[in-house]
């Protein structure tokens, strides 16, 4: 993998609390998923990547370009796009209103092209039907499309997505999900979320959190190879089990160390999330 943003010993304590304790990661194009429980410290690799807050330690470049001085931090946002947790919308601007609103902001002051440009971003998340439409009156799925056309103005070589299929149905999640690999086919991109479905189907890299640390970087077969050999089926619960639950079949599958003559089954990336944040080792996949 050849890397388009790399970061090496970020850290950021607010009070007491090591939001990030040194956090290295290095992300190629495609589209890279960061799992981790609440409070893992995603949101503020994020915000921190996209050059919303300062590290108190560490440096990153992104596209070769260094935050650490004026020119460099301007060069990282100019090559940057943010779906925030929480996208400010102002309700009473259309779609159309609110991405051109955006692109201003992004520097573009030609209007004929800004538009250009606005109908283009509006056409590739499937919104020119309903661009004049008030985002008030539009879907949840419908403004998290208007959020990622606004992270997509100017064509980011770098797109940073913070839990964008949260609050989405079943069919949303999935279209929103076909979008994002698109975005991610000639770009870099790090999508964050609770979804180990989102990992399975979307990322070619993941990256695991907690408590500000990586726990593991590495592709997501890598993440369920973790847990060969710990994943096993059961008649009754096992309480030997780190975890347990009754499936679908009437059977127990169950995550940790199994028992001598266990059923073992496949394992599974949200297994092998699930033992990487019950204790398993720090590692790093290489590659
Ligand atoms: N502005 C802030 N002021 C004080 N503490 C903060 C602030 N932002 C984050 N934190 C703390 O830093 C830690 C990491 O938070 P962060 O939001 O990055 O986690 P997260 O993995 O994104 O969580 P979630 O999945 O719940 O969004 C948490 O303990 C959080 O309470």
């Amino acid at each position: 993998m050849t890397p388009t943003v790399s970061a090496s010993g970020l850290s950021l304590r607010y009070g007491r609390t090591p939001a990030l304790d040194d956090v290295s990661v290095r992300l190629g194009e495609g589209v890279t998923g960061l799992i981790g429980p609440n409070g893992a410290g995603k949101t503020t690799l994020l915000r921190v990547l996209a050059t919303a807050v300062r590290a108190d330690r560490g440096a990153f470049t992104v596209l070769g370009h260094d935050p650490a001085t004026t020119a460099g931090r301007q060069n990282v946002r100019r090559t940057l796009g943010y779906l925030p947790q929480a996208p400010g919308f102002h309700p009473d601007f259309t779609a159309f209103e609110f991405v051109d609103y955006v692109a201003i902001l992004k520097e573009q002051t030609d209007r004929t092209a800004r538009h250009r440009e606005v109908r283009r971003v509006l056409e590739a998340v499937d919104l020119t039907g309903v661009r004049g439409k008030r985002i008030k009156k539009l879907s949840g799925g419908m403004r998290q499309r208007v959020a990622l056309a606004a992270a997509l103005v100017g064509d980011p070589g770098f797109l940073v997505l913070d839990e964008p299929t949260v609050g989405l149905d079943p069919e949303q999640r999935m279209r929103f999900r076909e979008l994002i690999a698109r975005a991610g086919e000639e770009r870099t991109v790090l999508l964050s979320t609770h979804q180990t479905e989102d990992v399975a189907m979307l990322c070619h890299r993941v990256i695991v959190m907690a408590h500000g640390r990586v726990l593991f970087e590495g592709t997501p077969a890598d993440l369920a190879a973790r847990a060969a050999g710990h994943v096993w089926s059961s008649a009754e619960r096992d309480p030997a089990a780190h975890a347990g639950w009754r499936t679908g079949t009437g059977s127990f599958r169950n995550v940790g160390d199994p028992p001598p003559g266990a059923a073992l089954l496949e394992p599974t990336l949200e297994d092998g999330y699930l033992l990487t944040l019950d204790g398993t080792p720090a590692e790093v996949a290489a590659g």
